[in-house]
Order: structure tokens, then sequence, then C-alpha cells
């Protein structure tokens, strides 16, 4: 079975933009990503249009609430069939393990995975919320926390895999958004990697939107990323 690296974040305003980007890619070549935009829009019924397609999708709601609320919205998003779902790491420990039970009693086995702290963000940003620990102690510390809860791994930037890596061992996963090709457009992410270089640092899976999306040809783009990650 092929594990592909590359999740295509379809962060489009509806469901025909998403699918008529969905149904060009191949569903053994990467998964796919619904984040808060879409799901909005477009609700289950897109959810189960992408599996059907053949696609592992990652339902990115990032839950954050209090423990009874996560762990219902964990139990209804796993029912849905989907490869991967998250929650924010912030939300503290009773939250998390509350999602794990949430997931666990729906039946089904997607990966649950917590987001550390967002790649958008920089130093100056995480100072001005109280955190003055400097941003790879935090998300360190927050992984911790996720693998001591029993989730499957957490959303990180590249640049903390190898001290994820060393400190939480090789089962756990590391998600990386925020990789862009050395010549793309930053646009709001701070804390970014290129590809095969976060491969290279111990990254599990490249979340990858604007780079794919915005591209005059997305498919002759994600081509080229999976040439430069071949063999990582
Ligand atoms: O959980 C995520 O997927 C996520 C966490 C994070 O820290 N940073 C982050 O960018 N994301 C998501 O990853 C995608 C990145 O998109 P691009 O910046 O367009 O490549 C978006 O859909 C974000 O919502």
């Amino acid at each position: 079975m092929t594990d592909p690296k590359i999740i295509v974040a379809l962060d489009y305003p509806d469901a025909a933009h998403a699918l008529g980007l969905a149904r060009q890619l191949d569903p053994a070549l990467c998964r796919v990503k619904v984040g808060k935009e879409l799901f909005t829009a477009a609700g289950p019924q897109l959810v189960e249009a992408l599996i059907k397609l053949g696609f592992g999708v990652f339902l990115d709601l990032k839950f954050h609430d209090i423990p009874n609320t996560v762990a219902k919205a964990c139990e209804a998003a796993s029912k849905l069939g989907v490869w991967m779902l998250n929650v924010h790491a912030s939300g503290g420990s009773q939250m998390m393990q509350a999602a794990r039970e949430g997931v666990a009693r729906s039946g089904h086995a997607p990966l649950l995975i917590a987001v550390t702290v967002l790649t958008s963000m920089n130093q100056e940003e995480l100072s001005e919320l109280g955190v003055n620990a400097p941003i790879e102690q935090h998300v360190l510390h927050l992984a911790r926390l996720s693998q001591q809860a029993g989730l499957d791994g957490v959303v990180c930037s590249a640049q903390e895999a190898p001290a994820l890596r060393r400190a939480l061992g090789h089962d756990f996963c590391l998600v990386t958004p925020g990789i862009r090709p050395a010549d793309a457009a930053l646009d709001d992410q701070s804390r970014v990697v290129t590809p095969a270089r976060a491969l290279a640092m111990g990254s599990n899976y490249l979340v990858m939107g604007r780079p794919i999306t915005r591209a005059a040809d997305p498919l002759a783009t994600l081509d080229q990323i999976r040439e430069s990650i071949l063999g990582k």
C-alpha cells in the first residue's frame, strides 16, 4: 500500500472547486485536506465524496473547546471515515484525552493529531499570547503533552521536526504545513521549509495548499514537488 507524503489543502470556497481539482489528482499519489472554509461551505457530503473518490482525507477542523464538546465532535468526525483529524494541543491534556475517547467510541480509527504552535506564528506573536519560551521549546512542550494524552502525532513546522523526533521517537507522526518550494511566496506563513528539506528533517507528511492550488498548472506543480522529494 502506498503512503503518499503530500497532503493537498483544498482551501476552496465550495465543493465544485474542491472536486474540480480532486478529480484530476491521483489518490495513490497524494492525500487531501478539508479545512474550515470548505467544510463550513460544503459539509460532510463533500468529505464523503472525496472518500468515495479514493482519497485519504485529513479533516482539519482544529477542535478547541471543553472536553465533552471536543470528544463528541471527534466522534462525529471519525464516523465520516476520515484518515486524520486534529485538535488544538493548547486545549490541554483533559481535552486531548477526551478527544482520544471520542475517536475510540466512533468505531473508526483515524489518526488523531494536535496542532502545537501555528506555522503562521513567529516568536513575537507567541510572546503576545504570554508565552515567552522559545517557539521550539513550546512546540516540544505541547507535543509531549499530546503524546502523553495518547495522540498519534502533532502538527508543527518542519523547523521543529528534528527536536521533536529526538525527544518523541520515530512512531510519533509529524505533520508539517508551512511548506514552500524555494521560489514560492510565503503568504501568511512564518516558519517555512522546502518539501525535500522537511522530509529530511523528519516530517512524515507535508501539507501544501496555495503553492499548488494557486499555481497556473496545479498538476504540473504537484508533479515537480513530488519529483523533488523522490527517494526522500
Ligand atoms: O492544521 C493545519 O493543517 C495547519 C496548521 C498550521 O500550523 N499551519 C497551517 O498552515 N495549517 C493548514 O495548512 C494549510 C497551509 O496552506 P498553505 O499555506 O496555502 O500551504 C492551510 O490549510 C492551513 O489551515
